[in-house]
């Protein structure tokens, strides 16, 4: 029967290895700068109130070495709410919106990429 692990491409990567891969193109991306460290909620009048759970790359890379992700599937989550937390606050044609729409197509690409 198919593995419960992902489908890997050629030399087999665990998921993890995944996860680091993707965790620093997403980190080193251009547009990654409002992402990569907490949002300081004394900074961003009403995001604490808005934004439920709050994530960033640095703390998805904090719980990568702390081995908090079982799977690729609990990581991806973290990395969505990154993205969902961006809509939610900022406006589609904003700065920041628009980071956070194309460091999303970034992760879905780069994701497909590495699974096949
Ligand atoms: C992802 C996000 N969503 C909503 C608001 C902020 C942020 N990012 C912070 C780092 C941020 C990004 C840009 C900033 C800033 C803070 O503080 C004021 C100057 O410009």
């Amino acid at each position: 029967p198919v593995s419960k692990k992902a489908k890997m491409r050629d030399g087999g990567t665990d998921e993890l290895d995944v996860c680091q891969q993707l965790l620093g193109e997403l980190e080193t991306h251009q547009d990654a700068w409002p992402f990569l460290k907490p949002v300081n909620p004394k900074s961003v009048p009403g995001y604490k109130k808005v934004v439920k759970k709050p994530m960033d790359l640095s703390t998805i890379r904090e719980k990568i070495a702390n081995k908090q992700y079982s799977c690729l599937e609990s990581f991806t989550d973290d990395v969505n709410l990154v993205f969902d937390n961006c809509e939610r606050f900022n406006e589609d044609d904003s700065e920041i919106g628009k980071a956070g729409h194309i460091m999303r197509r970034f992760f879905n690409k780069r994701r497909a990429e590495l699974l096949k």
